[in-house]
């Protein structure tokens, strides 16, 4: 490519001068000279010929023969090799390596045009050297142009023949020139220097200077460059044998086809110039471009001066000397502007590199960094749960009380104000304070779980489940809501009035969740589930009923909940106005070893404290709020005391303390769910309340204990039982054939056949129990239900055994206003409604009751009646002064049992006599409420004993007499 545009670009004055006197010479030649001038050519062509295979030998000039045509003989000197090796031959040395083509390839078939150019190029600078004539090397492309090649090689001949004479005297070339030109002047080699410039070695000032002769006088010998003494001996031969009117047309031939070509190197010039002004590309690659078109340009531009005197010597004539200067000088300056640039840009390139793999490394940094700290945040939340649960645990060991909170949404249709509640975060609630509170703004209470307005009954109940649970492991729970009025202690218990499955409170899922669960487990361990309903109500309690499966629960809870004392106040359109406890006893036997599991789990729902200015109540409802406050008052006392670990603590002062004085001072896992209403107006109580919850957080109660008794204890403790009733019995005369004491497994096996569904109390079954469940019937032991322990303190009255056993004698006190209004304010608690719901029993209970005969009673007994009452009184009386409520359980217990004696015959006696069993008559006015729509007989209670009693809301907000009455 280069060759070729160097080949396009470039031109020779010598030969355009030659060119032209040719066609001159041949126009004015006559007719008959032309045929001579062929011959003659042909003749010096053979010759030269002729002497180059001479020189090479015949087999290496195979390629032209003897005689060759002009097209042969160009053809086979084109690779070079012939001409190298020939002038190597004459000159050694003079072409240093010449590049040879394959031998079994014909010569040039092989090698590329620029390989026949190094060779030429070699020959001609060689040639150039010696001072020979010479030709271009771009004779050898085209045709017509041999004469100069036959010059040459007869040139180089002569002198090798000079050389092989000895070298001796001047060496002259007569070129025949007449042959060509019509001159035969000798051609005389004056000096050393080329003949021609070279192809590569260019100088424009030479140049310059040799066309500045070549245009003052043309005839003489004014250069002692080649190439004007080559110009001037062309023109002068030509001029000799022309006549003097030919010679003008000659030489604007002459000038004509120079200005043809410097006009043509102008265009490229100016070409070059536009290209150079261009704006420099900012790719680096068009750089190295422009550059090297620019160098190429003035390359080109240096050997076309140097090759074409006459187009320098037109230059010269256009343009003066400073301008060219001057362009150079801009040329060279743009080349080194963009060197300048070319760093910079590199510079630039490479602080881009730089900057880029530095942002990749901060990218990966960055990223690595991000991944650590989304790492940390999950791992913080997964601590932060850790620690929650940790925490729990610590608690549940050290036995405190669990406290959650739970903060109710604003109710539809009120008017929405700035919730109180400023923030809920885990286990921590912010309220927002007014400026009267403090300067802080707020204050935060921490609790062991916090639940938003927005808290669904479900994921209230998820968070107690395991503690739900932990009865079927033996545990004693306690679960009771607390709260002001109206703050959704309800809600969260039982649900709202309208229940549907997402809505069912704590109750009924903590029911539901025991039963599967104990049918989960059935091939491994046996349950029996009861459940007892309790209501205080001005602090009195009624209606305890026994249940036996999941829809019994429900129906149970259901009535019991209907019936509840509620009614309409200013804080709440259905406030409740009596505590409501649900109890629910598991014992769980172990299949395979028969240890004996007991739990049990009160879930109560607490009346809520009220400000009676704000309740606006009067009359009963005033009362009802007093006695609320009053327990609630009492329960803070509790509190106050346990968390100060006085020795005295005082439970006796309310029912409610009484009932929670397992949960509270026991061995149980208690929780108490804190409830707050939103509204600012209710700030103060939901400042105390959350107050007062932080310090039942702070209540140790001491590690919750599994109650389990193994096979082994049990038994001994029955022995121990018979005994000490064999003892009793002989210590009143009463002896007992010794075969009469059962002995251990067959007190059990009686115990067990007791169980059979042919003896046992039938309760109408309103649903599916698992097969597993056995009906069980209430446990009366009160208090100590709540307990369910086999501890010393305490002991649980086995219901069946009391149930078959006979009933004392003692005569039933009739109650009267005065009676209950004494016992009200002694605190001592009596059923109110003992009598008045003697015939609310329905058939089914009716049937319960009459289905435990005397003689089947009497044939089961075996004096057992008198044991289990001795029993409760040594406890009572042995833990007479570390107990505040034995008394009051023990009314509890016997109130709710049917025929059992009354407390006070008993109290009475440091060692009561054991009365001789009656067999149980089944007086309707004794026996005990139960589930109060499964007994919808009507009170019998006199009006007088009824009107006593506070007026007893119902849901229907109309005042009830018991749980049954309808
Ligand atoms: N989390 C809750 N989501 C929706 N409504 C609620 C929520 N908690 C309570 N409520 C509604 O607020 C009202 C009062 O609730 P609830 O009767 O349970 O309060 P309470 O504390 O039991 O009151 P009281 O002590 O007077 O019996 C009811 O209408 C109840 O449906």
């Amino acid at each position: 490519m280069a060759t070729s545009e160097m080949n396009d670009l470039s031109f020779s004055v010598v030969s355009i001068v030659e060119d032209v006197l040719q066609q001159h010479s041949s126009r004015s030649s006559d007719v008959g000279l032309l045929p001579r001038r062929v011959e003659e050519s042909s003749l010096r062509r053979y010759e030269a010929a002729g002497w180059l295979r001479e020189m090479v030998g015949v087999s290496s000039g195979r390629d032209f023969p003897a005689e060759p045509s002009e097209e042969d003989f160009r053809l086979g000197l084109r690779s070079g090799i012939v001409l190298c090796n020939v002038l190597n031959k004459v000159n050694p040395g003079s072409v240093s390596k010449v590049v040879e083509a394959p031998d079994d390839v014909a010569d040039g078939a092989a090698l590329s045009a620029f390989q026949y150019f190094e060779n030429i190029r070699n020959f001609l600078v060689a040639i150039e050297e010696m001072g020979l004539p010479s030709f271009e090397a771009s004779d050898m492309e085209k045709g017509g142009k041999s004469v100069r090649i036959v010059n040459c090689i007869l040139a180089l001949k002569s002198y090798s023949d000079w050389k092989l004479k000895g070298g001796i005297g001047p060496w002259r070339y007569g070129v025949n020139m007449k042959n060509n030109f019509g001159s035969r002047k000798p051609f005389v080699r004056k000096n050393p220097e080329p003949f021609m410039s070279s192809i590569s070695r260019t100088h424009s000032s030479e140049i310059t200077s040799t066309d500045q002769h070549m245009c003052s006088d043309v005839g003489q010998d004014l250069s002692e460059k080649g190439d004007s003494r080559s110009i001037n001996a062309l023109v002068r031969s030509f001029i000799s044998e022309r006549k003097p009117e030919e010679i003008p047309s000659v030489v604007e031939s002459v000038l004509n086809k120079v200005m043809e070509e410097v006009q043509q190197r102008l265009s490229i010039h100016n070409e070059m110039i536009k290209t150079s002004s261009k704006p420099i590309p900012e790719d680096d690659s068009s750089c190295e471009t422009v550059v090297r078109s620019q160098q190429r340009d003035v390359r080109q531009h240096e050997e076309a001066k140097e090759n074409s005197p006459s187009q320098v010597v037109q230059e010269n004539f256009q343009r003066p000397n400073t301008e060219r200067y001057e362009e150079q000088g801009i040329l060279l300056n743009q080349q080194k502007h963009i060197q300048e640039l070319k760093q910079s840009l590199n510079t630039t390139k490479e602080g881009m590199n730089l900057l880029q793999m530095k942002y990749q490394e901060d990218f990966f940094h960055l990223g690595k960094h991000l991944n650590g700290l989304a790492y940390a945040a999950t791992g913080y939340k997964r601590v932060l749960e850790e620690n929650r649960k940790l925490y729990n645990l610590v608690q549940d060991l050290k036995g405190n009380i669990r406290v959650y909170c739970r903060v109710r949404p604003f109710l539809p249709g009120q008017p929405t104000t700035l919730s109180t509640v400023e923030h809920i975060e885990e286990g921590t609630i912010t309220i927002r304070l007014p400026p009267n509170y403090g300067k802080e703004g707020r204050k935060p209470f921490m609790f062991n779980k916090v639940f938003g307005p927005s808290a669904t009954q479900e994921e209230v109940f998820s968070d107690m489940q395991p503690l739900v649970r932990s009865v079927l492991d033996g545990y004693n729970v306690c679960i009771f809501a607390y709260g002001q009025t109206g703050s959704g202690k309800t809600f969260t218990m039982t649900g709202p009035k309208e229940l549907t499955e997402e809505s069912l409170g704590v109750n009924y899922r903590a029911l539901a969740d025991l039963f599967f669960l104990s049918n989960q487990r059935k091939d491994t361990t046996s349950y029996e589930i009861s459940v007892q309903m309790l209501e205080i109500y001005n602090e009195q309690h009624s209606s305890l009923v026994p249940v036996s499966s999941t829809a019994d629960v429900i129906q149970l809870m259901d009535m019991g909940h209907m019936n509840r004392a509620v009614s309409s106040t200013a804080m709440n359109d259905r406030s409740s106005r009596s505590h409501s406890c649900v109890t629910v006893h598991v014992q769980g036997r172990d299949l395979t070893s028969g240890t004996i599991l007991h739990g049990s789990m009160h879930l109560v729902d607490l009346a809520g404290s009220e400000r009676v200015d704000k309740s606006e109540v009067t009359g009963d409802r005033l009362k009802e709020a007093q006695h609320i406050n009053k327990s609630l008052s009492a329960l803070g006392d509790v509190i106050s005391s346990l968390s100060q670990k006085t020795s005295h603590v005082p439970y006796r002062n309310s029912k409610l303390t009484q009932l929670l004085q397992d949960s509270l001072g026991g061995s149980a896992k208690t929780l108490m769910f804190v409830h707050i209403s939103p509204e600012a107006e209710t700030l103060g109580e939901t400042i105390s309340t959350l107050k007062f919850a932080e310090r039942v957080g702070s209540v140790e109660l001491g590690a919750a204990r599994v109650n389990k008794d193994n096979s082994e204890v049990k038994e001994l403790k029955e022995q121990i039982a018979n005994l000490k009733m064999a003892l009793a019995r002989k210590g009143n005369g009463n002896d007992i054939p010794p075969s009469s004491i059962p002995l251990n497994r067959e007190r059990i096996s009686r115990r067990r056949s007791l169980e059979t569904p042919s003896i046992r109390p039938k309760i109408p079954t309103l649903g599916n129990a698992p097969s597993n469940l056995r009906p069980q019937i209430m446990d009366l032991s009160g208090p100590e239900a709540f307990s369910d322990t086999a501890s010393s303190r305490r002991h649980s009255l086995d219901l069946h055994e009391l149930m078959q056993s006979p009933s004392p004698s003692w005569p039933r006190k009739s109650l009267n206003v005065k009676d209950e209004d004494r016992e009200s304010k002694s605190g001592e608690w009596i059923d109110k409604h003992e009598e008045s719901v003697q015939a609310d029993i329905p058939k089914s209970a009716e049937k319960f009751y009459q289905s435990i005969t005397p003689p089947q009673q009497q044939s089961l007994n075996g004096g057992k009646q008198d044991f289990e009452v001795q029993s409760i009184i040594d406890n009572e009386s042995d833990e007479g002064t570390t107990s505040d409520c034995s008394d009051s359980d023990l009314m509890w217990r016997l109130s709710v049992q049917v025929n059992v004696p009354r407390v006070s015959n008993m109290q009475g006696s440091a060692n009561p006599k054991p009365k001789k069993i009656q067999p149980k008559t089944t007086k309707p006015s004794e026996t005990r409420s139960l589930i109060p729509s499964l007994i919808p007989a009507p009170s019998k209670r006199p009006p007088t004993t009824v009107s006593s009693q506070p007026q007893r809301p119902t849901r229907d907000g109309k005042r009830r007499l018991s749980l049954g009455s309808k």
